[in-house]
């Protein structure tokens, strides 16, 4: 007993020795950034915030506090100046993914993960193809599909009843309920159906039940959701760590729910590629464009390990980073009934009837006005907000005029770029308008009126009695370009984002012709105000839940 006293004693010690010593010797020069409470110290402060989901908004206040950059961990800087995003993730530079990357891979790294520039540019070049516009079309189908469950299942929900036995969801007495989880088992349904032609069934169910599979070989049952967010946030917390602490925390940790919801997901993943590989579909998935067997250009195929971490990164990224976006999407068009209403007018006239509801991709990808409300949930919720570190090398670099040396990990939140009022005006508004040309072809030709303090361009405010008239400078339409970047840039900038815009083009259009959306009162909702939105950010910031009212259009069959 007393010996391990005297263990714990000397730990504590030679921690608390090291962490001040290495403060005040700087080699890296660090102690010139202002840093919040005693995160110059230790990681902690970064863990606290983390382990609480709500790092960016940590960071965010911090920067409010501090300026444009902050020491956030004693060996991370987080940069808000709009010029720094581009000078870290942009093209043409030395910067790598930080090794948090490889922590959370467990060390069997994905494209996602990979922090080696060589081992990234060969996955990505293998994996290229998967998300071409070919195969994207080929997909449509069955999101489609997918999508006729998903509104049946809204108007069964709405109505007060249950999907199947299993459903465990509860509709209030006054009609409402909450969306989220329908709209994230869509995203797991169509993303399972198009990489692996076979489902997990959930919109069927009513319920996130699919097998997981164990490296043993053992199969069980597991809720999908849970599995990602619990693991995903147990996973995001101890990867702030050095390795051997991150190892020795997750040993220690190893009981904990998150430990096994970790384990799961990856089990979902093995699953999915175990039964896709003895399998042969009637027609080609994404699946079968990955290289399974030597080709001429790829003489040893992947793993399958290597199939398996790909997998999941793709159920990771290609449904969880889906589902918020349609969530916060939905989000603001229940609270803004003008967009609303006007968003569903334009769909009405533009798709042929015989498409309603459920448009194809071909249909829709043309209609300014839904890509505008695409992209102004995406510039006003973005569903990863925090800033991505990665990691200095040799050459060091040059970040918003700051000289940064070698082995630091750096970062520009998302969120920051996209609410900064200088580039933005109105930052906290959702204004699809201000993505709309200014033509004569609709309301965004009025010119402006006022000018806004906060920003050294004309601006006129939208005003909802004349259906929104916003006038949008040239230089707001560059930086809208330039600086909202949901899916970032550079080379390792979201490979899915065609695959992302079919998939919530066709969902959104779908749930608007559909139905009628309000916000719930009380339940996340309000009347005659904009609730705010509670959100849990594990590793992308999900939406905690979200309470609708849904009412059925007239003469929609579901
Ligand atoms: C609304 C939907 C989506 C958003 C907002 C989004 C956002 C992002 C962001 C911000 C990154 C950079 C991550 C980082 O550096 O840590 C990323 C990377 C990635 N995304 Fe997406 N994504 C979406 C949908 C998808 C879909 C549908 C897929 C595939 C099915 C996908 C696959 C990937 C992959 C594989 C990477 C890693 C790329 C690389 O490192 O080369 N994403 N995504």
């Amino acid at each position: 007993m007393i010996s391990l006293v005297l263990l714990v004693v000397v730990v504590v010690l030679t921690t608390t020795l090291y962490t001040v010593g290495r403060y005040f010797h700087d080699s890296k020069k660090l102690r010139r950034f202002p840093s919040p409470s005693f995160a110059a110290f230790s990681p902690l402060w970064l863990m606290y915030h983390s382990w609480r989901a709500r790092q960016y908004k940590a960071v965010q206040a911090a920067h409010e506090k501090y300026g444009p950059v902050v020491r956030i961990s004693p060996n991370h800087v987080s940069f808000t100046a709009p010029g720094a995003y581009k000078d870290i993730y942009g093209f043409g530079n030395s910067i790598i993914k930080d090794d948090m990357y490889f922590h959370m891979s467990g060390g069997n790294p994905s494209m996602a993960t990979a922090t080696d520039k060589h081992m990234h540019a060969e996955k990505r070049r293998s994996l290229a193809h998967v998300f071409s516009a070919k195969e994207i079309t080929a997909m449509e189908p069955r999101v489609q599909e997918m999508v006729a469950k998903l509104l049946r299942d809204i108007h069964i929900k709405s109505a007060g009843g249950k999907v199947s036995d299993l459903d465990p969801y509860e509709t209030y007495p006054d009609g409402t309920f909450d969306i989220r989880p329908w709209l994230n088992m869509l995203t797991y349904d169509a993303i399972s159906a198009m990489f692996f032609s076979n489902t997990y069934g959930m919109l069927d169910k009513g319920v996130d039940l699919c097998p997981s599979r164990s490296a043993s070989g053992a199969t069980k049952w597991v809720h999908g959701m849970d599995s990602f967010h619990s693991g995903g946030a147990f996973n995001t917390l101890f990867s702030h760590l050095p390795l051997a602490w991150n190892n020795v925390g997750r040993r220690i940790f190893r009981f904990a729910h998150g430990a096994s919801a970790l384990s799961n997901f990856a089990g979902m993943s093995r699953h999915q590629v175990h039964t896709r590989l003895r399998a042969q579909p009637a027609e080609p998935d994404l699946f079968s464009r990955l290289p399974t067997a030597p080709t001429e250009k790829r003489a040893v195929p992947m793993s399958f390990d290597e199939l398996v971490a790909e997998c999941a990164t793709m159920l990771d990224a290609g449904n969880d980073t889906t589902q918020t976006a349609l969530t916060n999407c939905i989000y603001h068009l229940a609270a803004h009934p003008i967009v609303q209403t006007k968003l569903r007018n334009i769909l009405l006239e533009e798709v042929p009837p015989t498409s309603q509801p459920i448009a194809s991709y071909q249909e829709l990808k043309h209609i300014a006005y839904l890509r505008a409300v695409l992209d102004e949930s995406f510039r006003c919720r973005p569903p990863v907000a925090r800033g991505l570190p990665r990691r200095t090398t040799a050459a060091g670099a040059v970040i918003a005029g700051h000289c940064i040396p070698a082995g630091v990990t750096i970062s520009a939140p998302i969120w920051n770029v996209h609410h900064n009022a200088e580039l933005f005006p109105e930052p906290d508004s959702f204004v699809p308008e201000r993505w709309m040309p200014n033509d004569n072809s609709n309301s965004n030709s009025v010119p402006p009126t006022s000018t806004s303090s906060s920003t050294n361009y004309a601006y006129r405010a939208p005003d909802p009695s004349d259906n929104y008239t916003y006038y949008t400078t040239p230089q707001e339409a560059h930086n809208l370009k330039t600086h909202v970047l949901p899916f970032h840039l550079g080379p390792r900038a979201c490979i899915g984002r065609n695959l992302a815009y079919m998939e919530l083009s066709i969902v959104i259009a779908a749930l608007l012709l559909g139905f009628e959306w309000e916000l719930a009162g009380g339940r996340g909702g309000g009347e005659g105000h904009t609730p705010a939105l509670e959100t849990v950010e594990r590793f992308n910031c999900n939406v905690k839940e979200l309470f609708v009212k849904v009412k059925g259009r007239e003469g929609m069959v579901f």
